[in-house]
């Protein structure tokens, strides 16, 4: 089965190292020089430094070829959530099965990734996402994960466990892909607000607390959107929410733990040199839910300080200092 990854920053390529052993794959880059030094480097060395690319991937800046190439078998998407409207509109209708990585909300819509394609491409028969607790790195290292396929088309969901399913990385099955999609954007936002308690050094059991009340936060959010409450337990709710905010490797974290130093939001982002999905949905999570007068106190809180209104100090301040209430979710 042929494999084409649109995207290569460092999970695009990952997963692309990761399938190729197995499956003849393509992995596109939009930046024609990037994708000429991958190939002859064999290696990413810009998002993905330090892993060789094996026999059986090839690199390319065609898009349309990309496409052409796994036209009959998955085509996955592995742009941040911004490029995935713009990728989804390329692609010709009867291509077999598209899955994306992205973890967010879309900005200007607010939309999550089904429904971005249901937007845009209502034509494309088989679509779904593909989530769960996965440093890029490890994956790449062939280290073990695993992941889940979440689309309302059983076939599609087959179709990602037939291609990516192995000994080392382990693909369950959901027809939930709101709940996917929502505990993959939200944990985001909750492992900056995870990065800024460790990084003002405020201890373990602040951590978990800001995990337990950030997965209520996910799970009233979700169920407000039509997701089912068992997915948050699974490995795209509590299990990439507890990877992410306690991961030295995740970006988000990172930009968190920077915060807290008290370095500004633009420098950060410069010296990470990753996308970092919080970041750029943490103020669309929070207008979601209060159209839907949903309580996010840790989301508004991050959205708070990532907008300098408030210092993490006082977003800290203000959290302890909310009313005592029964532990609902
Ligand atoms: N890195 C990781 O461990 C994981 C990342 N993800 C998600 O995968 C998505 C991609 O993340 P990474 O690969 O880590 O990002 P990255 O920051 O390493 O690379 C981003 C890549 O996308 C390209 N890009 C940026 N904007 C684009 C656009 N508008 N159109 C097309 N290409 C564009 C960049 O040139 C670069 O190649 C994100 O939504 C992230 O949340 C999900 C699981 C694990
Ligand atoms: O989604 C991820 C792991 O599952 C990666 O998280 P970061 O984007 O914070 O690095």
């Amino acid at each position: 089965m042929n494999v084409s990854v649109l995207g290569a920053g460092a999970w695009g390529t990952a997963l692309a190292v990761s399938v190729a052993p197995r499956h003849p794959t393509l992995l596109w880059a939009r930046d024609a020089a990037q994708a000429a030094t991958i190939a002859a480097s064999r290696e990413n060395g810009r998002y993905l430094p330090g892993i060789a690319l094996p026999d059986g991937l090839d690199v390319t800046a065609d898009f349309d070829a990309a496409v052409a190439h796994a036209r009959d078998g998955l085509i996955i998407v592995g742009t941040p959530m911004a490029g995935l409207q713009a990728t989804l509109e390329r692609l010709p209708a009867d291509c077999q099965g598209v899955l994306w990585l992205c973890k967010g909300f879309q900005g200007v819509t607010g939309r999550l990734g089904h429904e971005v394609a249901q937007a845009v491409r209502p034509d494309l028969a088989r679509v779904g996402i593909l989530s769960g607790p996965s440093f890029a790195l490890e994956v790449a290292r062939g280290q073990p994960a695993a992941l889940v396929a979440a689309s309302t088309d059983a076939s599609l969901t087959q179709l990602a466990i037939d291609v990516l399913h192995g000994e080392r990385l382990r693909i369950y099955a959901s027809e939930d892909p709101v709940g996917v999609e929502v505990g993959g954007a939200v944990k985001n936002v909750l492992a900056i607000a995870t990065g800024i308690a460790d990084g003002m050094q405020l201890g373990l059991n602040a951590r978990a607390a800001l995990i337990t009340r950030g997965l209520a936060e996910i799970t009233r959010l979700g169920l407000a959107l039509g997701a089912r409450a068992e997915t948050f337990m699974g490995l795209s709710g509590l299990g990439d929410l507890v990877l992410t905010a306690t991961g030295d490797l995740s970006r988000n974290r990172k930009v968190g733990l920077l915060l807290a130093q008290g370095l500004p939001l633009p420098r950060i982002l410069q010296e990470l040199g990753h996308v970092a999905e919080g970041v750029a949905c943490a103020a669309t999570v929070l207008q979601r839910a209060k159209a839907l007068a949903v309580p996010m106190p840790i989301t508004e809180a991050v959205v708070d300080v990532l907008e300098a209104r408030i210092t993490p100090q006082q977003a800290i301040r203000a959290l302890m200092s909310r009313e005592a209430q029964r532990e609902v979710w």
